[in-house]
């Protein structure tokens, strides 16, 4: 580690994407910047570490019949060469420095850092700082389960070399769908207890439907309306004890993932020393610039309460870099129609407005629905399974929104984003030339449907 100074232009707590992008422009500007992270294990942070890339990498083994224990392996080997290069990234610069500590505020423009390797605290003064400590999981308060030695995390349950028998996930958010569905693959009997009534409540009917015969095509039994009352530790299994309306359920698993939601991690920041306000879930008050309470301290990432993305991170350091330097101005109030993708087999890829959210907001609209079978592609990577769906503004043309249920469609719908953005007319994807065989070429149809 290069030696710590007393002062710098720009701290960063937290070694998220928005940070260390942000750390790396600023050495190149000049600046004397630190990054701040607790972890030599954790440097680049949590998606390369823990969450994006692991996962990514396991769903392509587990869809590539990849045994388990191999794939664990190839994904230590992917993320182990990942954190390497995010540490060079910022580290290559002299005038940037990884401090590996946790960092807690002193004041609005001081830190203690209790270093990682000695434990001796240290103090850095900055002009700037810019907290970007990420989320974690939420474990939510079931009787058994901290007793339990079978209950896992995203994070714990990755680190497993042997296979699951028997999984049983609670949660059916992100998570709990891209981890059910790669377990099943692997070879899992996997269980989905899902809190709410609805699968997948956001989403248009067609479509939740449609997710869900896949899922259970795989084999993964999804119970929904599922309200766990207890676990109970057993010898060679745990009992997750629930309720579905009055009716009371045992299942026994061999691995419990606790898939409900994350938290922000603001527990060592001593925040109150900084004046830096939270909401009532407990993270950071941002404005429309990430700006916090106080002057010259902003938010980055998952820790402002906006969406939990990478690269909703990536466009909060886009943010920061537009007031700090001279950039085109930009803020949250910019970001419309993010794309998102749900990443089981096939993905599941969602921009702009769902039907149902498209009505409630007063629109007319023109709907297409397309089963993904009709696409050579779909046909020929052997995953015919899925549906394609679009929403068009029957009065101006626009593309409200569009749902993309089949392989690489985590791709195609950067695509309709890009042509929403540019305000371009639904016949522009109609009648583009794609290459072919693509899944593009499947736009021409599904918006041929419209009109
Ligand atoms: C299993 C899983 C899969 C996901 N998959 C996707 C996906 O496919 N695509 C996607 O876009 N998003 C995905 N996400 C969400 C995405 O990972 C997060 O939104 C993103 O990583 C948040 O990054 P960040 O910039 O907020 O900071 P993070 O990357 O979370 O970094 C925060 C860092 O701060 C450190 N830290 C915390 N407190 C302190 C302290 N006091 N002092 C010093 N250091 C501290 C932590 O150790 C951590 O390294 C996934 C999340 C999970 C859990
Ligand atoms: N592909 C991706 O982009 C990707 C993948 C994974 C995670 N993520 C991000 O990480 C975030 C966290 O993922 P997640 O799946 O933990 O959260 P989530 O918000 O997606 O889902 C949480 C689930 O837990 C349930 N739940 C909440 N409290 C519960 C309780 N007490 N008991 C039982 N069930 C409960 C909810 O009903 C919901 O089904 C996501 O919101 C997303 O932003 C993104």
């Amino acid at each position: 580690m290069k030696s710590i100074q007393k002062k710098y232009d720009a701290l960063i707590i937290g070694f998220g994407k928005g940070g260390k992008t942000l750390a790396a422009f600023m050495a190149k500007q000049g600046w004397q910047v630190a990054v701040i992270e607790r972890s030599a294990l954790m440097y680049g942070g949590t998606c390369i570490n823990i969450a994006c890339i692991p996962t990514k990498s396991l769903v392509h083994s587990a869809e590539n019949h990849v045994p388990y224990a191999d794939a664990i392996a190839e994904k230590n080997r992917l993320v182990e060469s990942l954190r390497k290069r995010n540490f060079d990234m910022v580290d290559q610069f002299p005038n940037a420095t990884v401090i590996t500590g946790t960092a807690s505020f002193l004041s609005p423009g001081t830190v203690s850092v209790r270093l990682a390797d000695s434990g001796e605290e240290v103090t850095i003064a900055a002009d700037r700082i810019i907290i970007n400590t990420g989320a974690k999981p939420v474990l939510p308060s079931i009787p058994g389960l901290n007793a339990s030695r079978r209950v896992f995390t995203s994070t714990t349950l990755m680190e497993e070399t042997k296979l699951p028998e028997r999984l049983v996930i609670i949660g059916a958010g992100y998570i709990a769908l891209e981890f059910a569905g790669m377990y099943a693959q692997f070879g899992s009997e996997v269980t989905l207890l899902s809190r709410s009534a609805t699968f997948l409540p956001d989403e248009d009917r067609d479509i939740a439907d449609a997710v869900q015969s896949i899922l259970i095509a795989k084999g993964i039994r999804i119970e929904l309306g599922a309200l766990v009352d207890e676990l109970v530790p057993g010898g060679d299994t745990d009992t997750i004890v629930y309720r579905q309306a009055e009716t009371r359920t045992e299942i026994k698993a061999t691995a419990i993932l606790i898939a409900a939601g994350r938290q922000p991690n603001t527990e060592d920041l001593n925040l109150e020393a900084a004046g830096v306000r939270q909401d009532s879930k407990g993270y950071i008050v941002v404005d429309e610039r990430l700006q916090t309470s106080t002057p010259n301290i902003w938010a980055i990432g998952d820790i402002n309460g906006g969406p939990q993305f990478t690269y909703i991170s990536l466009d909060d350091f886009r943010i920061i870099r537009s007031q700090l330097f001279d950039f085109k101005p930009h803020s949250t109030a910019d970001r419309i129609q993010v794309a998102g993708a749900l990443f089981i087999t096939p993905p599941l890829s969602h921009v702009g407005l769902r039907e149902h959210e498209a009505i409630g907001k007063g629109y007319r609209v023109k709907v297409a629905t397309l089963p993904a079978s009709t696409s050579t592609r779909a046909q020929l990577l052997n995953r015919p399974e899925g549906i394609f769906k679009a929403v068009v503004d029957a009065d101006t043309n626009l593309i409200l929104g569009c749902t993309l249920l089949c392989s690489d469609s985590s791709e195609l719908i950067n695509l309709v984003q890009l042509a929403m953005h540019a305000g371009l007319d639904y016949t522009v994807l109609r009648d583009t030339i794609y290459t072919h065989p693509s899944m593009s070429e499947s736009l021409n149809d599904l918006f041929a449907k419209i009109g």
